[in-house]
């Protein structure tokens, strides 16, 4: 599905409800296979959680997790640690090109029976879940966190539990704290100092009911309505002042584009307060990598430089995004240069219409181009990606009063 996007409306008040955080609720799901007692309130809908839900479901056999890296990351813990299991763990063609080397590294090291189908280090892998034994681990932590949250997802399952060493400069800091809060809040104990992680072994947890909040990666593209709009009133739900979500660093950094955050009972009021505040923007992102694609297309639609750096995971998520935003915002007529880990924005001038966004199987190039809508016309294509995270995304858009029109 091809949509065509235009938004004459620059005045926006809304109200809306974004599905739980995905990142929440997969570490959420693979806890409850190992402790039935957990419940879950406001589970993500999104593709990725969905099939993470029904992989653990079937717990055997082939299981395709199609794009979704947590998933493939927490599910090659969980199988291998899981005794009598036989999967083979497979999916996306892109995700047969996203490494798990260091992880599959890591738990062989414990003791775990996995091998690669095809390519070594990535997957599909075949694995024959075994009761594991070893009490440490360690792991290089500069490339994705991915690995270190799968470990400690299964931490406490183990007989004495288990003590992770981090090697190298940690990256996507955020969510590592995340799976460490959200196994206290299960009952599990842990901690984190230094490069050392801790889990504790437990058996049972008492019944508990653990609430996901709302996705702040998926409130960044309504930051970047705010901060193009002329005049934003948006509020969203359930979101908390005390998140556990990295992404909600985005509160701070929007106020270089003029948005201010104002924070309800459960609820957020993103508010467009006069004109953004400089010409160009310098942010670090090693522990939101998530929000760079929002940005810097915030970035083009109103005109700014910006240099955002900390980008070296970026290349191996969905797409190699740091290549994809050159490619299409190079389109709108901007001058980009990106390395291994930075991206800058050189400049823009009048933005060029009837663009065709390509957004190659990743849901966030589709989602952070389309409040470009205010400013000019284009077209995204496959513009259905962004299930993968936020399947009502156009939907919600719609009631911004966003013309986006299907296209063949
Ligand atoms: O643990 C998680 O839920 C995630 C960790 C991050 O990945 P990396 O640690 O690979 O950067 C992030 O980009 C991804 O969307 C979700
Ligand atoms: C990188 C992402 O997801 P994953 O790594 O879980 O596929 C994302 O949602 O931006």
């Amino acid at each position: 599905m091809n949509l065509s996007l235009i938004n004459e409306n620059t005045e926006v008040k809304a109200d809306l409800k974004i599905t739980g955080s995905k990142s929440e609720s997969n570490r959420l799901l693979i806890l409850k296979a190992l402790y039935p007692e957990i419940s879950i309130e406001n589970l993500s809908n999104s593709d990725d959680t969905v099939v993470l839900k029904a992989a653990l479901e079937k717990g055997d056999g082939l299981i395709d997790i199609h794009h979704a890296g947590t998933a493939m990351r927490f599910l090659t813990a969980y199988f291998a640690a899981k005794e009598g299991c036989e999967v083979e763990l497979t999916g996306s063609k892109r995700m047969q090109e996203r490494p798990v080397r260091l992880l599959v590294d890591a738990l062989q090291r414990m003791g775990a029976d996995i091998q690669y189908k095809n390519q070594v280090g990535f997957p599909p892998l075949i694995i024959k879940g075994k009761r594991l034994h070893a009490d440490s681990v360690k792991l290089k932590a500069n490339i994705s966190s991915q690995y270190i949250s799968a470990l400690m997802l299964i931490g406490s399952s183990l007989p004495n539990g288990l003590e992770i060493i981090l090697e190298g400069q940690v990256t996507s800091t955020p969510y590592i704290l995340m799976t460490l809060e959200i196994l206290q809040q299960a009952g599990i104990k842990g901690n984190f100092r230094d490069e050392r992680i801790y889990i504790e072994p437990v058996e049972t947890v008492d019944p508990v009911t653990v609430a996901v909040e709302s996705d702040w990666s998926s409130a960044s593209y309504f930051y970047s309505i705010a901060a193009i709009s002329e005049s934003a009133e948006i509020t969203l739900s359930n979101y908390r002042k005390d998140s556990r979500q990295g992404d909600s660093c985005l509160a701070k950094i929007y106020e270089h584009f003029g948005v201010r955050t104002e924070f309800g009972k459960n609820t957020i009021i993103l508010r467009k307060e006069g004109r953004k505040r400089s010409f160009r923007i310098y942010e670090n992102l090693r522990n939101s990598p998530d929000i760079a694609q929002t940005i810097a297309v915030t970035c083009l639609a109103l005109g700014m430089e910006c240099k955002l750096d900390g980008l070296h995971t970026l290349k191996i998520k969905e797409t190699d995004r740091l290549q994809a935003l050159k490619n299409e915002m190079e389109k709108f007529g901007a001058m980009v240069e990106i390395t291994d880990d930075c991206l800058k924005l050189l400049s823009t001038g009048s933005l060029n219409r009837d663009v065709l966004v390509k957004t190659y199987n990743d849901h966030r190039m589709a989602m952070a181009f389309a409040p470009l809508a205010f400013k000019t016309s284009f077209s995204i294509e496959d513009a259905g990606v962004v299930s993968k995270s936020y399947p009502d995304f156009w939907k919600d858009l719609k009631k911004l009063g966003f013309n986006a029109r299907e296209i063949i």
